[in-house]
């Protein structure tokens, strides 16, 4: 038996879900001890490696949770919100680190979150690479530096299956340069703009959400002020680096108390 810790990846079949369980695979530090679909998903009952259109893995992707997550130490989780919410109760039960990758999460399903972390580690975040949550401290930063003259836009560009918007990523550094504005995002927010808007309102933060084709994450946190322009970008052209940052978050979290945790506590980069 591995005394690697053992990790249990959720929504197996999806574009994350694969990713992970490759990932985790060639991992010396990891071993992969379960594979969770929803019921009713194709891949259920059947081996996790076949499924993926390889060799088999002896794991069968299960539809039970509750069972799956006793085997697991981690359990990483980019599905849907009201999935994680189930899955972070149960992975609490089970003591096990839960990876929370899922975005679209309503202030209700964090409440809940937040109940399960009382009794064990989550790590949590819109985005899990190194890049982006950087690029959320230069923002909060820049933010801080600039006063209200300069407007501030959030602009984003995914792929043509994301069913969330504005993305996660773009909420963290809405909120990133909110924080170093010193304002409440939920008050300065601007979601969308159509039709006769009137003129931008002084202060706030807008967002604009682009889909379209395979394109994996494009943010830009856009400072604009009369005669210049300042622009901080990131582009992901490869979801193994979320991946990557998911395994970091349930290593780096076996040996920390329970709380909620986020990307910037893993990497060492929190306040
Ligand atoms: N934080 C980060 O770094 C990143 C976050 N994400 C986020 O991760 C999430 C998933 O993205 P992506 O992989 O592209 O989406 P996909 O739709 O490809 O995958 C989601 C998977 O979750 C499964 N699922 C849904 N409900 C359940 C359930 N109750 N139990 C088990 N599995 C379930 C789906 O199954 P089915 O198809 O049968 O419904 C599907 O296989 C999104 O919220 C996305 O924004 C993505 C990339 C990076
Ligand atoms: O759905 C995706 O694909 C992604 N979702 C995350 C988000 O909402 O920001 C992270 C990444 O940009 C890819």
């Amino acid at each position: 038996m591995s005394e690697l810790p053992g990790v249990v990846v959720t929504g197996v079949s999806g574009r994350m879900g694969q990713m992970l369980v490759r990932e985790v695979l060639a991992s010396d530090k990891l071993n992969l001890v379960g594979a969770v679909e929803r019921s009713g998903n194709d891949w259920v009952g059947r081996d996790l490696g076949t499924c993926m259109g390889g060799t088999e893995l002896g794991i069968t992707v299960s539809d039970d949770p509750l069972e799956t997550f006793a085997k697991a130490q981690a359990v990483l989780d980019f599905t849907a919100p009201a999935a994680t919410v189930q899955f972070a109760e149960l992975a609490a039960q089970a003591r096990a680190v839960h990876v929370i990758g899922t975005t679209g999460l309503e202030e209700g399903d964090l409440e809940k979150i937040r109940a399960a972390a009382r009794h064990a580690v989550i790590v949590r975040a819109g985005n899990m690479s190194l890049g982006v949550n950087l690029l959320t401290k230069l923002t909060k930063q820049v933010a801080a530096a600039l006063d209200e003259d300069w407007d501030i836009e959030i602009v984003e560009m995914h792929h043509n299956r994301k069913v969330d918007a504005p993305s996660g990523t773009a909420l963290m550094l809405g909120e990133a340069a909110a924080e170093g504005r010193g304002v409440s995002l939920v008050e300065a927010s601007e979601r969308g703009r159509d039709g006769i808007t009137g003129a931008r309102e002084r202060g706030s933060i807008g967002f604009a959400a682009l889909r379209g084709g395979d394109v994996v994450g494009e943010h830009e946190v856009i400072f604009a002020t009369a005669g210049e322009r300042i622009t901080l970008k990131h582009i992901a052209s490869d979801r193994a680096l979320f991946a990557r940052g998911a395994l970091k978050a349930a290593l780096w979290g076996q040996d920390k108390a329970p709380g909620e945790y986020d990307m910037l506590d893993v990497l060492g980069l929190g306040d």
